[in-house]
């Protein structure tokens, strides 16, 4: 196979959609801070997020190859497809971490520190630890995926603000929405490669209740953020409008348990999250 498919599998094993939404968090966080713009720093952040968030997703997808394996969604990536060796693999994820790490460190130690932070929650925790022993999972790799958004705010400002915390915080508690309903869409393949997730071991009552909080304090963190940072009111109201929208297909997929409810609520999350860390620098 040429070295452009090579490459391509390789990009494909950093989840591009998943990394584009991460990407959205760090920018957004970086213009979210409301510090003057630094064009160097804001170069930057590509290779740290590429490679970073990149290198991490990589290293996830090259340790869990028997997971992905055994699901459906997932048996077509590089590896159980054998787009790639093992070792053409590992190479490129070492690549892309490097990358990530050497272009932070050329900002600060904080942004260098919060690819530490992803890749340790991401890779030990969650992978590691807790992925396939307990429901508690998706916090580890929720603390993972809040991380770029503080590196964003890191590179900005040069320290981890209360306005950098909350950002992540925003990202942790979207975690519960993004997560359990695409595993009740998929909720077979997780039996089959018995993994722990809340909806595979509880029923839709449960897990929409955690979810319906979690939203909740979605939206009370975007306001907190606005009150104590002093922008992101609009970002704050449209977060808000759309966690109504949510809760009101919760609501319908808890009354009505489906496939199709569950995913109408998967995909109508990534808006919530996107318009947060889109308008958070603006009044
Ligand atoms: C514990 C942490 C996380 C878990 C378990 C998780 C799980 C998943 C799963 C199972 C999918 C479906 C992938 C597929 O179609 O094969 C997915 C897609 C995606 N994830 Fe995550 N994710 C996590 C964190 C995040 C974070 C922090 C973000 C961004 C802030 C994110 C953004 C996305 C996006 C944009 C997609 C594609 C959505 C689509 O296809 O419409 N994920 N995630
Ligand atoms: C700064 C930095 C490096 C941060 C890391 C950010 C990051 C990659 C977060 C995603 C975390 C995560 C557990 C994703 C899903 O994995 P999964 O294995 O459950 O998804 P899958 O079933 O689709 O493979």
């Amino acid at each position: 196979m040429s070295f452009i498919k090579k490459a391509k599998a390789l990009f494909n094993m950093t989840k591009p959609a998943q990394m584009g939404l991460l990407l959205i968090t760090v920018y957004g966080a970086y213009f979210a801070a409301g510090t003057s713009i630094n064009i160097r720093n804001l170069l930057l952040l590509l290779p740290v997020g590429i490679g970073g968030i990149g290198g991490v997703t990589a290293l996830n997808m090259y340790l869990e190859v028997d997971i992905d394996s055994i699901m459906a969604r997932t048996r077509k990536r590089p590896l159980p497809s054998k787009q790639l060796s093992n070792t053409e693999a590992i190479v490129g994820i070492i690549l892309l971490i490097l990358i990530g790490i050497i272009a932070a460190d050329f900002i600060n130690k904080y942004v260098v520190f919060a690819i530490i932070m992803g890749l340790f929650f991401d890779i030990i925790g969650y992978t590691e630890l807790t992925k396939r022993t307990t429901a508690t999972n998706i916090l580890f790799g929720g603390i993972a995926g809040a991380m770029p958004s503080l590196g964003g705010w890191a590179a900005a400002t040069g320290y981890y603000g209360i306005g950098g915390i909350l950002l992540a915080l925003i990202v942790l508690a979207w975690i519960p929405m993004h997560i359990w309903f695409i595993v009740y869409y998929n909720i077979d393949d997780y039996k089959n490669a018995s993994i722990p997730m809340l909806p595979v071991i509880s029923n839709e009552k449960t897990f929409g209740n955690i979810v319906v909080f979690s939203i909740i304090s979605l939206a009370i963190l975007s306001w907190l953020f606005y009150f104590l940072e002093g922008r992101g009111m609009i970002a704050a109201s449209l977060s808000t409008i759309l966690v109504i929208i949510a809760l009101l297909k919760i609501n319908k997929f808890m009354r009505y348990p489906s496939k199709n409810n569950a995913l109408s609520v998967f995909k109508f999350a990534n808006s919530v999250i996107a318009v947060v860390f889109v308008l958070a620098r603006f009044f």
